[in-house]
């Protein structure tokens, strides 16, 4: 099979879907892989060390989609991506469907296979094409919440760390999944004391158990999440319903209750956003203040850590990969659930339920 790896094309992002040990696996087992000249430089990885490893290097994007049946991307296919999708070719990346009507709307016309990472789902039930890029974007939410907290920034002017007769900064965290402790575990480390929030009691256990002294779970209802509003001076957005568009758990209304030049970090942008008020950003230009709260919303925060993400992610994507060239997708996704699960558009409609309600359109089986 021909697997194309073109060079992603959203604002500042530096990851690639595919590295030389990738290449080498693929070309080893008899396919053939495209790599868009350039694709790795973002994450310090030349086109010769693609070549190195058998990898075909191709001069532009447009060639790369022609030739390839099955295309491996990190981020949405981009408008400007939109015309080289065609009927019968695979392309496996993060999608978001439910964020973004026109993006669906462009994918059913082309007539792909749409195979979402983000809704990949193992026998024990993870999303483990999710789980590492989850992981760094948890514990970036404080490093960029630390940062934007700084009044240069036009944050509150509070060290998350406090000092010696200062007290610490207070972090609450809505979601208590990956991003979520991962964002706790890091706030907490750095001394801030942290609330984290979910509905899921059994997740909360867990939390308590493994967490130090100074994170405190919350079970996350209307009055629960508008009291922790009140004292908190960094807030992290880590909901996810794995394919629906986020649920919006903070309204505009309840930033009212909130500290002046408070940090929200909505991490779930990706999925829409769990703040009525977040609305999607680049690291270009990351945040912007709503009745005097800073909002930071980057879609694809783990872009701008391009080397750790790249390896992070391509650790995990590339045995799924494997399978989709070596027994084509169709077989492949029939003898896989976790593939299966993966499937959120094929020649022309929806396969996932969850994207299909967002939109209010018909949803039939992948297989
Ligand atoms: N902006 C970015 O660059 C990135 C965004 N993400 C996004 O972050 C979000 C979270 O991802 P993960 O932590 O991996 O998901 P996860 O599935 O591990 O955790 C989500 C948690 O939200 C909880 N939840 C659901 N409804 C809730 C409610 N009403 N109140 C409180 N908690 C609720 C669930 O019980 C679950 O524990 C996703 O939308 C993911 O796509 C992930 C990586 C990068
Ligand atoms: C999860 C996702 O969309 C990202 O890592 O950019």
């Amino acid at each position: 099979m021909i697997v194309g790896v073109p060079k992603e094309v959203k604002q500042d992002e530096y990851r690639v879907a595919m590295v030389p040990a990738g290449v080498e696996e693929l070309t080893r087992a008899g396919h053939t892989v495209l790599i868009q000249s350039g694709a790795g430089a973002g994450s310090g990885i030349s086109d010769d060390q693609y070549a190195a490893t058998g990898a075909q290097i191709v001069s532009n994007d447009a060639e790369v989609w022609a030739r390839a049946d099955l295309i491996v991307k990190v981020k949405e296919p981009m408008p400007s991506e939109w015309p080289h999708m065609r009927a019968g070719q695979t392309v496996f990346t993060y999608f978001h469907f439910a964020a973004d009507r026109h993006l669906t709307e462009a994918v059913l016309k082309s007539g792909i296979t749409a195979i979402a990472y983000e809704t990949i789902r193992d026998a024990k039930g993870t999303l483990p094409l999710l789980t590492p890029m989850s992981e760094v974007a948890g514990r970036m939410s404080i490093q960029e919440g630390a940062k934007y907290l700084e009044r240069p920034f036009d944050g509150r002017g509070i060290l998350l760390a406090g000092v010696p007769g200062v007290p610490p900064a207070t972090v609450s965290v809505i979601g208590a999944g990956v991003v979520g402790a991962n964002a706790a575990r890091v706030a907490a480390g750095l001394g801030a004391n942290v609330f984290i929030l979910d509905v899921n009691l059994d997740r909360l256990r867990y939390i308590d158990d493994v967490m130090p002294q100074n994170v405190t779970t919350v079970f996350s209802n209307r009055l629960n999440i508008r009291e922790c509003l009140q004292f908190s001076d960094l807030v992290i957005g880590a909901v996810l319903i794995p394919g629906a568009k986020a649920p919006n758990l903070v309204t505009r209304d309840d930033l009212k209750y909130m500290l002046p030049r408070a940090v929200v970090i909505d991490v779930a942008i990706d999925q829409g956003g769990c703040f009525e008020t977040s609305r999607p950003t680049t690291h270009a230009n990351p945040t912007y203040i709503v009745d005097d709260i800073v909002h930071y919303c980057v879609t694809n925060m783990p872009g701008a850590v391009g080397r750790t993400s790249t390896y992070a992610l391509t650790n995990v994507t590339l045995p799924y990969a494997m399978q989709l060239a070596s027994k084509g997708p169709e077989r492949a996704v029939k003898e896989s659930p976790a593939l299966l699960a993966g499937v959120n558009i094929k020649a022309g409609k929806v396969t996932n339920q969850a994207v299909a309600e967002t939109f209010g359109l018909e949803c039939v089986p992948a297989v």
